[in-house]
């Protein structure tokens, strides 16, 4: 409906030619206006309210040769025009009534001036002005009824008027739920997966993914991302791949599948999907990427979302959900596997056994401690952040494989989130 409006299409046409540097915005709109409409920035000194940042557009008479006017209802007299003119922007109902559409004192006073002007300057007055006014000074009417040819005329000088309601809409950003207006007509279901790592919570959420008709798995990593898509492609279910790098599609000749495994920033939120699921959720309290949760929590068009991650971000989830009228469902999970701390320290590299992971905190600490342990005859697979993501998996499936001779890892905390790793703890 709201496309259909001319208001929006005026909206569109203005918003078209949006220009911006850094001291001055300019909205241009050729469709209706004679000159542009400028919206500028003005130095802090001026009148704080909106309105005096908008710079009108003059209004000129387009005077036809014969004066149909003057030949309908006689010659006005200026100052008597001027007289009808006054009582009309002194008459506090009009002053209202304006008000209500959208023209505040600032420009009420700018449209008055203007359309004093036009009245007083214009050598001859478009028809229906001129039988107003006569009517007027003969008494067969009152100034209020020149109010629609002011509100025609302050219209043209300021185009916002008539998108008033739609730029406010779109320029308030205090509801973030409501930037995502296909999500937010979707009835969806969002469930969230809460518990500790290596609890099944992931697994749960993969099961129902891979049965579904369509769905998007969103990961923190492009590593978790290339686990699923791989995973999804091994289990006979078509999944693309998505990540700021890489783009693989299942189906070689390149058409998209129904399944998609992506990086959660590249999310796409124009597809439909059946099934989502968004893993990691706590990182949306991250101040760097929680942004990209945040957005795909919201905006995503999925029927059912699942979520995955600590229980401590679910208060967070349920405020988001609150503002998007949807319910949150928790379903909570418990480690599958029991961490045990040892009594005393490692001590010497030559104590690693075989299922062992040496975390390290820098490529350096990486590459002295896989040297030092593989000078000792042992084989190990190394993990961090700035190996390629199939490098990466190629390590993990090495060090997780039963049958292979490398029996230690050596990783940075890159292999914290998701990864799953046959550590022995
Ligand atoms: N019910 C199950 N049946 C078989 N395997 C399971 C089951 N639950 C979990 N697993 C396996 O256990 C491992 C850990 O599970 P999962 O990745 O789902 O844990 P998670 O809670 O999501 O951990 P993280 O928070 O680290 O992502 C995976 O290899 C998964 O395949």
């Amino acid at each position: 409906m709201l496309q259909n409006s001319r208001r929006f299409r005026y909206l569109c046409a203005a918003l078209q030619s949006f220009h911006l540097n850094s001291s001055h915005i300019t909205i241009r709109n050729g469709a209706k206006c004679t000159s542009a409409f400028q919206f500028q920035i003005r130095g802090k000194k001026d009148d704080s309210s909106i309105s005096s940042l908008f710079i009108p557009v003059q209004v000129k008479s387009t005077p036809d040769d014969i004066n149909v006017g003057e030949e309908l209802t006689g010659t006005l007299n200026k100052s008597d025009l001027l007289k009808v003119l006054n009582k009309f922007y002194q008459n506090r109902e009009i002053k209202h009534l304006l008000m209500e559409n959208g023209l505040d004192n600032y420009l009420q006073h700018q449209a008055y001036v203007s359309f004093r002007r036009f009245c007083l300057e214009a050598q001859n007055l478009p028809v229906d002005i001129h039988v107003v006014f006569s009517d007027i000074l003969q008494g067969a009417g009152n100034e209020t009824d020149l109010f629609p040819y002011f509100l025609r005329h302050a219209k043209l000088m300021f185009p916002h008027l008539d998108c008033m309601d739609d730029l406010r809409k779109i320029s308030d950003l205090r509801s973030p739920a409501n930037w995502y207006p296909q999500a937010r007509a979707m009835n969806r279901k969002v469930i969230f997966h809460a518990g500790p790592t290596n609890s099944g919570k992931t697994y749960h959420a993969l099961e129902r993914f891979l049965t579904a008709k369509s769905g998007v798995y969103c990961g923190p990593l492009k590593l978790l991302a290339n686990e699923v898509f791989n995973k999804c492609n091994t289990r006979g279910t078509p999944c693309d791949l998505v990540t700021g790098e890489e783009r693989s599609y299942a189906d070689p000749a390149g058409n998209p599948s129904g399944h998609v495994s992506c990086t959660v920033e590249m999310t796409s939120l124009s597809n439909p999907y059946e099934v989502a699921i968004i893993d990691e959720i706590q990182m949306i309290k991250d101040p760097q990427r929680g942004w990209a949760w945040t957005r795909a929590l919201l905006g995503i068009m999925a029927e059912e979302i699942h979520l995955c991650g600590e229980a401590g971000a679910v208060d967070l989830v349920r405020q988001l959900t609150l503002t998007t009228g949807e319910d949150l469902e928790v379903r909570h999970y418990k480690r599958l596997t029991s961490l045990k701390v040892e009594d005393s320290a490692l001590g010497s590299l030559d104590n690693v056994l075989p299922g062992d992971c040496i975390v390290c905190f820098s490529k350096n600490d990486i590459y002295s401690v896989s040297r030092t342990i593989e000078a000792s005859g042992r084989e190990v697979a190394v993990i961090y952040g700035g190996l390629p993501p199939g490098t990466k998996l190629a390590q993990a499936a090495k060090f997780n494989d039963p049958d292979s001779s490398c029996k230690i890892l050596v990783a940075t905390d890159a292999i914290g989130m998701g990864l799953n790793l046959c550590v022995i703890i």
